[in-house]
């Protein structure tokens, strides 16, 4: 069985070497589906029997662990050194610094790896992480699957 739960954020971004609009400073209402597969728990009167896992729960898990720290930040590649370097004197400013561009593949790939950490299973039905689909608009996204 899967199950999916969707989660929307804000944030800044650029492809600094993009041959397009997208090199200037930018943001997007991005959406995040988080797919998990595992059987359905049968444990009489658990608040998770029927379930594969609570929706409210995966939701918690993504906003601690990824959300929470992604949502209205500037999400700045380290290789971006003008735009690291202007953040950093803003103070206080939200600035998430990854290894990559922030693509949608690549935040749907940290995205991936961050939570398929988090994501365990408790009642011995196999609970785990298939896919991670992160939209960076309505029309273009992209999959990071097992
Ligand atoms: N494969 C990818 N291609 C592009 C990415 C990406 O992450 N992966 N990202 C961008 C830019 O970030 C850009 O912001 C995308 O948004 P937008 O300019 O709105 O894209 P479109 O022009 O394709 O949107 P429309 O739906 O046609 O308005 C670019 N490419
Ligand atoms: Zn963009």
């Amino acid at each position: 069985m899967l199950i999916t739960r969707r989660l929307e954020f804000d944030a800044g971004h650029r492809i600094p070497n993009h041959d397009s609009q997208c090199r200037h400073l930018h943001g997007h209402r991005y959406a995040l589906e988080i797919t998990l597969s595992g059987q359905i728990i049968d444990v009489e009167g658990v608040s998770e029997q029927g379930m594969v896992m609570d929706f409210s729960a995966v939701k918690t898990i993504a906003n601690e662990m990824l959300v929470n720290h992604w949502d209205h930040a500037f999400l700045a590649y380290r290789g971006d050194a003008a735009v690291v370097a202007f953040l950093a004197t803003l103070p206080g400013h939200k600035t998430v610094v990854l290894d990559v561009v922030p693509t949608a593949e690549n935040l749907a790939a940290e995205a991936f790896r961050v939570l398929d950490k988090a994501y365990v299973d408790t009642y011995g039905n196999q609970l785990r992480l298939e896919r991670v689909r992160l939209y960076e608009t309505p029309n273009n996204w992209a999959d990071a699957v097992r």
